[in-house]
């Protein structure tokens, strides 16, 4: 009898059946084994361990099912194999990538307790194995999920799927190794091996064939019983029927998938390749062959770098790098030069899964991307030009969102309010930037224009842009950072999306501050007088009309003030034009604060003032005209100079004077010139007779012009004498006539003034010079006594900074020696300016010219001046002569200048001697020459010479 050892728990080969017996294809084979021997066999199945404890001690001959392994060949002999047994790893359905040993590395895998497969993966560095007592316990643990790997030889693996259902849920991986079915006899018993041999080899093959049909087919346990095969068979046959029906639809569905796939290829319309590692094409997509770097059929084979320029090749493999690290590649750009120009293309790149020891591919997606492009380029073109026009904008940009969140502030925006971007980026306007009161007046407009109320805020500065859609343009006061206030013009315009919705609002700014500064200077400088900032003559002129009308209309009265600083020129040359400035802001201040608010007081120029008093008569007008000599009068203090200056005041009435502007200034021009003629520091009233004299001054001052063109001027000598001693002809002064045809004879004293004040004096008194220095030399020539010609020179010619080379030249040009020239100065002109007047004095000197001050005693001459004017003699007026003998203090001061002009070592002349009283009075007092009608009248100039020819040659 032969004792063999057995898996009983490895179907289909050796298992169980319900009731505990032993059956499968080996008991069967075993049987017929018996058979062909004649040797009993006694099958002892029992789990594997325990088939092995037995063969180990020696309970049996024969161990069935055994694996050969170099372990168990040190103490068993096997037989030759007669089943190949593949074993496998199988997986569940959910696990995917288990493809080898090395991706099994780190799951834990369910082993039968024992089991050859043990061995295999322990060698493969595997021991994260769960052990289970059988194969059915292996695959139960398996469907219920306690290991989602197992290890088992596919016979039972298959046998025991079924059996649980769980076919469909677990994968066979990969084949771990192949293992074989031995027979095993103890190391050494080659007579049982021998047996064994021998008894397998006599089972035919059609026995054989008999018994695999048996149990390899459908596993028996699931159709014990023959009854039930014609159902098993039934069943079977609708299984393939549903299994036809299955694979046809599978392929109708396969084939309905693979078209909607290509039709989805078809409408991509990027270019898709198949890459290798190394660049190269293994298969392409595309709708357009024209974005092909070469012809398609040449693209298949070549690598990247084949085709592409280096820079776009060295793109494509940076982006097959990627995808092969980290799956895919995203974004990756370069430009392609094409047949049709140069295009740019975008790539995405995904690794294809692919089996172990496969090479790995890529799959490529090239998109056009070159429109794109254009539209970035553009678009950062566009960006760029917005950014530099809002950087080099003169003017201020803010740009803001609907709710009036500002969302651009430009450099300009910036230098205007004093804000950088950073800082009101995000904010509202009206927060930062204006005045809440003028915020309000414009929503209260706002409101009344549109009929509902305006918010003040945000809104108030656009509802006008939005409800209109035109730009609203206003000025407005900007507040800065540092808090100034400023002026600025704001332009607003509503911001439209694509779609035409309002998108914000975009105001434009201009700092008007400089602007109306300058535009308020210049109205300043238009109408104000800059050194003092009273207004000037536009200005007055303006007021004087709108005055004139309101007086007009309310028949009202007004008075209209010419107001002049007496001897202010005495103040400019002698103290500079800087005090005299001070002193003009001074007297200015003075004037406006003596009168009313209503009233102005203006400045022409010079030291010409006019004061316009609305509503006021003649009373009113002295009243004010009485004020202002007395707050005109203390003295003004001027760094170390303490001046006093006294005023002139003129007055006109509106409307006894006249009813324009014009008319007034001539008439409070006249009387003002007429308080200075009284001897200034009063007021005076135009009057009927002024206005007269203004007439008559006006028609002589066009005659006289005429008069020098026609040559109707004369002159007249009047003869000089020596009184002391033997009386002598010493001289003659030469005077000026003027015998109008219809006006008669116009006296000196009334048309030099006028000739002074037109300028006509300057051509007047040349001729004078020149006439009177021909006629003395023409005189010497024709034998009459060598004596000098005394002419009279107004202050305007004193003045004159050429003067004594112009004196020079007409002595010259009329060949008389300067000795017998004497020029007449009166007092008050030496006295307007004396430092002016000892230099020209001095100048004249030189050139040998004499001089004389005329009119001595009617002026103001201060002796430290007089000693220091380098004049010949001093002439005594005739004022103070004629009344002589009636006035004693006349006689005084006269006896007081002779007296004086001889300590200063000066000669007298007294003129207007008329009689012989008068001759004894001055002789008495030593006055040294005379002049007058007890001599002579002027003389023209040819009875001068018989006068002279008649008794006075010596
Ligand atoms: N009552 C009276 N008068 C006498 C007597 N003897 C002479 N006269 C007048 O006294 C004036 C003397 O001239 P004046 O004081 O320089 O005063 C001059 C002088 O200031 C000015 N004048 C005359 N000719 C010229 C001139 O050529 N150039 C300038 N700048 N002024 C002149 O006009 C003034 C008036 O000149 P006339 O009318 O010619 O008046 C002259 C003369 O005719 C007399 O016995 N009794």
């Amino acid at each position: 009898m032969l004792r063999v050892a057995i898996d009983d728990n490895y179907p289909p080969y050796v298992f169980r059946d319900g009731s505990g017996r032993l059956m499968g294809y080996l008991v069967d084979s075993w049987k017929l084994w018996e058979r062909k021997t004649g040797v009993r066999v006694e099958l002892l199945g029992s789990d594997w361990s325990t088939a092995q404890q037995r063969m180990a001690n020696r309970e049996v001959e024969v161990l069935d099912t055994a694996f050969r392994t170099p372990e168990r060949e040190r103490l068993l002999d096997f037989s030759a194999p007669y089943e190949p047994i593949p074993v496998s790893i199988y997986t569940h359905s959910s696990i995917g990538g288990i493809v080898d040993l090395d991706t099994l590395h780190g799951f834990l895998v369910g082993v039968k307790a024992g089991d050859a497969c043990v061995e295999e993966l322990a060698a493969a560095g595997i021991d994260t194995v769960q052990l289970f007592a059988s194969y059915q316990a292996l695959v139960r643990g398996a469907v219920e999920g306690r290991v989602r790997v197992f290890c088992l030889d596919e016979p039972p693996a298959n046998y025991l799927l079924y059996l649980n259902s769980a076919e469909q849920w677990f994968n066979k991986a990969f084949t771990l190794y192949s293992g074989e079915f031995h027979r095993a006899v103890h190391k050494g018993d080659a007579a049982t091996l021998a047996l064994l041999q021998r008894g397998f080899t006599e089972i035919t093959a059609g026995e054989e064939k008999a018994l695999r049909e048996k149990w390899m087919g459908i596993p028996f346990a699931l159709s014990p019983h023959t009854r039930y095969l014609g159902y098993a068979l039934l069943v079977g046959s609708l299984v393939g029927a549903l299994l036809l029906i299955w694979v046809v639809t599978l392929r109708r569905v396969v084939r309905q998938r693979t078209a909607k796939l290509e039709a989805t290829l078809a409408a991509i319309p990027d270019l898709m390749f198949e890459l290798g590692l190394d660049g190269r094409y293994h298969d392409y997509h595309s709708p357009r062959t024209d974005l092909l770097a070469a012809p398609p059929e040449v693209l298949l084979g070549k690598r990247v770098s084949d085709v592409l320029p280096p820079d776009a090749a060295a793109v494509c493999l940076s982006a097959l790098q990627e995808a092969l690290t980290t799956g895919h590649s995203v974004g990756r750009q370069f430009e392609l030069p094409l047949a049709h120009g140069r295009f740019w293309f975008e790539l995405s790149v995904a690794r294809k899964p692919a089996k172990v020891g496969d090479e790995t591919r890529f799959v490529v997606i090239s998109r056009d991307i070159t429109e794109r492009k254009r539209v970035e380029e553009a678009l950062r073109a566009s960006e760029a030009l917005k950014a530099s026009v809002l950087a080099s904008a003169a003017c201020g940009i803010v740009a803001t969102d609907r709710q009036g969140l500002i969302t651009v502030f430009n450099p300009g925006a910036e230098a205007i309010f004093g804000y950088c971007a950073d800082e009101v980026v995000g904010r509202v306007t009206p927060t930062l930037f204006h005045d809440h009161d003028e915020l309000a007046a414009i929503a209260e407009a706002q409101s009344e224009a549109l009929g509902y109320p305006v918010e003040v805020g945000f809104d108030a500065l656009v509802v006008r842009a939005r409800t209109t859609g035109a730009t609203d343009e206003r000025e407005m006061i900007g507040i800065r950072k540092d808090g100034r206030r400023i002026s600025v013009r704001i332009s607003v315009t509503v911001m439209c999306d694509a779609q035409g919705e309002l998108a914000g609002y975009l105001g434009t700014l201009i700092d008007m501050t400089e602007h109306k500064e300058a535009e308020a200077s210049i109205q300043r400088l238009a109408h104000f007088d800059s050194l003092t900032g009273l207004p000037n003559r536009t200005l007055l002129n303006e007021r004087v009309r709108h005055d004139l009308a309101r007086a007009h209309r309310g028949h009202e009265s007004l008075a209209l003030i010419f107001l002049d600083l007496d001897r202010f020129k005495n103040v400019n040359d002698s103290l500079g034009h800087r005090i005299g400035d001070d002193l003009l802001v001074q007297l200015a201040g003075r004037l406006k604060r003596a009168v009313r608010d209503d009233d102005t007081v203006s400045r022409l120029g010079g030291d010409e003032f006019v004061l316009l008093l609305p509503n006021t008569d003649a009373d009113g007008a002295a009243h004010v005209a009485t004020k202002l000599l007395e707050v005109t009068a203390p003295p003004y203090c001027i760094e170390q100079h303490e001046l006093v200056c006294t005023v002139s005041l003129g007055i006109a009435l509106y409307p006894a004077d006249g009813d324009t502007f014009e008319a007034l200034s001539r008439c409070a021009d006249t009387a003002m010139y007429r308080a200075k003629q009284r001897g200034r520091n009063a007021y005076c009233f135009f009057t009927a007779e002024m206005q007269e004299r203004s007439t008559r001054m006006l028609q002589i001052e066009n005659e006289l012009r005429r008069a020098v063109v026609h040559g109707e001027l004369r002159l007249h000598y009047q003869p000089q004498f020596a009184l002391v001693g033997r009386r002598r002809l010493i001289g003659a002064e030469a005077l000026l006539r003027w015998q109008h045809p219809e006006l008669g004879m116009i006296s000196p004293a009334e048309f030099i003034p006028i000739a002074e004040e037109c300028g006509l004096i300057l051509s007047i008194g040349e001729w004078v010079l020149r006439t009177a220095v021909l006629q003395m030399r023409l005189w010497q020539q024709a034998g009459l006594p060598p004596i000098t010609v005394a002419v009279n020179l107004s202050a305007v010619q004193f003045r004159q900074a050429n003067l004594t080379e112009w004196v020079s030249r007409i002595l010259d040009e009329e060949e008389l020696p300067a000795e017998y020239l004497e020029l007449e100065l009166t007092e008050s002109v030496a006295m307007d300016n004396p430092l002016a007047a000892i230099e020209t004095m001095d100048r004249l000197r030189r050139r040998g010219v004499r001089m004389s001050i005329d009119d001595f005693g009617t002026g103001y001459s201060s002796m430290s001046y007089l000693k220091r004017f380098r004049v010949h003699k001093l002439k005594i007026d005739r004022s103070f002569v004629a009344d002589l003998a009636a006035d004693p203090d006349d006689a005084a001061i006269v006896a007081a200048t002779i007296g004086l002009a001889h300590n200063l070592g000066l000669q007298t002349i007294a003129e207007g001697v008329e009689s012989e009283a008068q001759l004894a009075f001055l002789c008495a007092k030593g006055c040294d020459e005379g002049q007058g009608y007890l001599f002579s009248p002027p003389l023209p100039a040819p009875q001068f010479e018989a006068f002279v020819r008649d008794g006075w040659l010596v």
